[in-house]
């Protein structure tokens, strides 16, 4: 399974320092560095170890307490397993060294039991006392006391669990061996912190002698935005803003956030703003667009899709095999597709095309209102509470308000059926009627979003979910300030002028290479409710469909009505309705030609 964090390995010994209590360092040292040179056989340098050794259970007491565990780890190991522990990594502890020995380390670093791959020492036991009086060699059994022990161990470690990658680190030939064999690590990283083995150094794909570079190197998630549109835009400023500096500190974020940047790459580099989508704006001085999406997903741990939906499942097919193991996801998008399966929410394409967890950020968040750093909230909807952790920390400003929310589908289908109902508003805008009127539209608009978020996902999707920012907020903010609203609003004044426009010219005009997703995902839905003979339950999304298809004139909007058919039924005869103006306007001919010449609802 794809989305489970990566396993991480690290060795610790100890047994040299055992000798040294015991007065005889050199002769064992040169006996492990033996075994860790690949000169001799493991089995035989730990047999000949322990009998140089020769300690009493007294004697291995007394050295556990003059050597606690904080005193015989090297500098950063603990901070490197702390960070790693954090990120959700698995951690094990696999030793040629002895259980008796390590266990102490073990519990010290939080690393389970259950998770030690070591040797045991075989003890006399006395009859009488029950207790152990000498000892007598090591349990061969143990994978461990071989060689190829160690990627045994990793082999059996994923037998059980699923992992999608593994890190070996470790200063020694057989730590070496568990990249060498199928089945085992991913990747070494050879440590010479301690003893500097040549033959180890040569061979690891990447060498320290310091674990805090480790830290450094493994903390710092590399974030990568997927999208250059307003929204996007807004989003990598927070982004930048939460990351800027965090290079030279060791900290979570590395400092630069790659941002994908379809046409406009070379501006954002030069000018430091995408002067199409959101002008005026600086993204950054951290932030460094590239033109290629591969470019920008390359070594990314954290992926931040934010692009229109239509475009999002191209997008994926492309970054196919592209992406790191283990990286994360979460989606800005507002917007659904349909396919012959049924509704497929945009979370659910990432987690499934890509094979990586995938949090959604949705709530009332004008793009232009968060460039401004006026206050906005939001919420992150997620699956893994470890990844939405990761992803508040990344967006949280003190400006922009995040809360965590274990509903990801409730907070998707918000800010996917709200540009519906935008779209409403923006008609009653359009026919200049008041704020009674759009609030009866946001009041059925919230009714009908719940009602669909549940009929879809009915064990899932909470209540509360629709009283968050993403609910109820999102859908007020875009029903008076949103795109949908101001193209619907235009849209209707054409259309009740007797020169109606299509949406694509009235998208193109107003919203300067932005774009609407009201209408594409109004005929989204409406082939859902249509499939599942659910338009009568939703007569405000029905209604608002059949106008934006010509079926019907703006000024039915106001006539939806539960359990009715009335006002949803399809005309036979054009409607003729009194303008404005007191002229007349035939509506279902030329806005029915308008919605074919539209192409909304195509997905590329
Ligand atoms: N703008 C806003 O205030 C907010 C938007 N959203 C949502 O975020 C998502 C992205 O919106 P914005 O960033 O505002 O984008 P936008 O509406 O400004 O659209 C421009 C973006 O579309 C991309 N694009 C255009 N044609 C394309 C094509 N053929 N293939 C691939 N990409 C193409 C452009 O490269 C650019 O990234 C949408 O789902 C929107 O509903 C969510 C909250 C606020
Ligand atoms: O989703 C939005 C605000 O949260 C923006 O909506 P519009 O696309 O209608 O502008």
């Amino acid at each position: 399974m794809a989305s489970r964090p990566p396993g991480t390995i690290t060795v610790n010994d100890g047994l040299d320092l055992l000798a040294e209590f015991m007065g005889c360092k050199e002769e064992v040292e040169e006996l492990t560095n033996k075994a860790m040179d690949g000169v001799m056989p493991l089995n035989t340098s730990l047999e000949e170890r322990l009998n140089l050794i020769n300690c009493s259970p007294s004697d291995l007491r007394a050295f556990l307490k003059a050597h606690p565990p904080a005193s015989r780890l090297a500098p950063g190991v603990r901070e490197l397993i702390r960070t790693l522990q954090k990120r959700g990594v698995d951690i094990y502890l696999i030793s040629g060294g002895f259980r008796e020995i390590l266990i102490p380390i073990a519990s010290y670093l939080g690393i389970p039991m259950s998770r030690v791959f070591a040797n045991r020492m075989n003890w006399q036991w006395d009859d009488e006392t029950g207790e152990p009086t000498k000892l007598v060699g090591f349990d061969v059994s143990q994978l461990t006391a071989h060689n190829q022990g160690k990627p045994q161990a990793i082999a059996r470690i994923r037998e059980s669990n699923p992992y999608t990658t593994v890190v070996m680190v470790g200063d020694g030939i057989t730590d070496l061996e568990a990249v060498q064999v199928s089945g085992g690590a991913d990747l070494f990283i050879g440590y010479g912190g301690v003893v500097a083995r040549p033959a180890v150094a040569e061979q690891a794909e990447w060498y320290t002698c310091d674990y805090s570079s480790l830290v450094f190197a493994l903390s710092c998630y590399k974030v990568a935005v997927i999208g250059s549109g307003a929204w996007a835009c807004a989003a990598t400023r927070m982004i930048a803003q939460n990351t800027v500096g965090q290079g030279e500190t060791a900290s979570e974020f590395a400092d630069e956030v790659r941002i994908w940047a379809r046409s406009q790459h070379e501006a954002i580099n030069e000018t430091g703003e995408n002067p199409v989508h959101f002008p005026g704006i600086s993204l950054g001085p951290n932030v460094r667009a590239v033109a290629s999406v591969e470019e920008a997903v390359a070594d990314a741990d954290l992926l931040v899709f934010c692009m229109p939906h239509q475009y999002v499942q191209r997008v994926c097919k492309q970054l196919l095999g592209k992406v790191k193991p283990g990286a994360k996801a979460i989606s800005l998008t507002k917007g659904m597709r349909v396919t012959r399966e049924g509704p497929q929410l945009i979370s659910q394409m990432v987690r499934r095309s890509l094979g990586i967890d995938c949090c959604v950020l949705m709530g009332a968040n004008i793009a232009e209102d968060v460039g401004a750093e006026q206050v906005s909230e939001a919420v992150i909807g997620y699956s893994d509470l470890a990844s939405g952790e990761v992803f508040a920390k990344l967006f949280e400003r003190p400006y922009f308000r995040v809360s965590l929310l274990p509903d990801p589908m409730g907070a998707e289908l918000c800010g996917t059926l709200k540009n519906i109902v935008a779209l409403g508003a923006g008609m009653v805008d359009g026919l200049d009627l008041g704020p009674n009127s759009k609030a009866a539209i946001i009041r059925q608009g919230l009714k009908e979003m719940r009602g669909f978020a549940k009929a879809l996902f009915p064990s899932a999707v909470r209540d509360d979910t629709f009283l968050e920012s993403c609910g109820v907020g999102d859908l007020v903010a875009t029903c008076i300030g949103g795109r949908n609203r101001r193209v619907a609003e235009e849209w209707t004044r054409a259309a009740l002028s007797g020169s109606p426009r299509s949406w694509s010219d009235l998208e193109t005009d107003l919203l300067k290479g932005q774009k609407l997703q009201g209408v594409s995902t109004s005929n989204e839905v409406q082939e859902v409710l249509a499939a599942r003979n659910w338009e009568q339950r939703f007569p405000l999304f029905t209604t608002i469909n059949r106008i934006v298809n010509g079926h019907l004139p703006p000024s039915s909007v106001l006539d939806y009505k539960e359990g009715s058919r009335a006002p949803l039924v399809e005309e036979e005869e054009p409607l003729v309705l009194p303008r404005r103006n007191g002229g007349v306007a035939h509506w279902l001919q030329p806005l029915a030609a308008v919605a074919a010449a539209t192409g909304f609802g195509n997905w590329e």
